[in-house]
């Protein structure tokens, strides 16, 4: 079955861990994402090379791959065809890759970048956007389906919080194959941006951050320890 076939309708779980936290090893990625899959999700979205690799041996569950490379604020999203190569290697299903203005400002490379992602054999690519017009270039140029990854993450989008389910909606109604990904902590959301046309809808840091969901109830505590990004 097609790798967007085999997600239609369902949750993918992003196992993923921030670089240099307990969970950052490819054992502990690869048994977040068999609990995912006894969970019940279609898919996983995994970071790198040796984590893709390590849970394709526990799973066959569909894996969006991606390849994080550090740049200053957030990470670029698998931004060469080196990257693609490394994870289609280890086992992706679908590459997802940076298709934001900020990262991908000439169109022409990025239809350049679709086309070398497609001869490396990637059957499904994924566009990860944070607007209107990042998706409408990405559609053109030839991606099968767009996720609101990048939604709040970019400067022009900066200033949003929460999921980009009205983008997702845009989206939808201009005929687009969407995945809506980022900021989703509540399964009433994930209802929302099915009812918003999503065709899946990925979850991260709710299902599988334990460092941020302790902080979360931590700050609900009167007493509580000095913690690195907590008020
Ligand atoms: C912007 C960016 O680099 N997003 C990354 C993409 O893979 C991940 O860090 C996110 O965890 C993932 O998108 C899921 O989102 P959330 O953790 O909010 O459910």
């Amino acid at each position: 079955m097609r790798a967007l076939d085999a997600i239609r309708g369902g949750l993918v779980v992003s196992c993923q861990a921030n670089p240099g936290e307990p969970m950052d090893h490819p054992v502990h990625i690869a048994a977040l994402a068999r609990s995912a899959e006894l969970g019940g999700a279609v898919g996983l979205r995994i970071d790198g090379g040796d984590n893709i690799r390590a849970a394709r041996a526990v799973t066959e569950l569909p894996i969006i791959g991606i390849k994080k490379v550090t740049a200053e604020g957030r990470p670029k999203i698998t931004p060469s065809p080196g990257d693609s190569a490394e994870i289609v290697r280890a086992g992706a299903s679908i590459v997802a890759f940076d298709a934001s203005v900020q990262y991908q400002p000439e169109s022409a490379r990025l239809t350049d970048l679709v086309q070398e992602i497609r001869a490396l054999g990637a059957a499904t690519i994924m566009a990860d956007i944070s607007t209107v017009a990042e998706a409408e270039r990405a559609w053109a140029a030839g991606v099968d389906v767009v996720g609101t990854t990048l939604w709040g993450h970019t400067p022009d989008t900066a200033a949003h919080d929460g999921p980009g389910i009205d983008l997702a909606a845009t989206l939808c109604a201009a005929g687009m194959t969407v995945i809506v990904e980022g900021h989703i902590s509540r399964p009433s959301q994930v209802r929302e941006a099915f009812e918003a046309g999503a065709w899946s809808v990925v979850v991260g840091t709710a299902i599988t951050n334990p460092v941020a969901l302790t902080k979360q109830f931590v700050s609900a505590c009167p007493a509580r320890r000095p913690v690195e990004g907590m008020a």
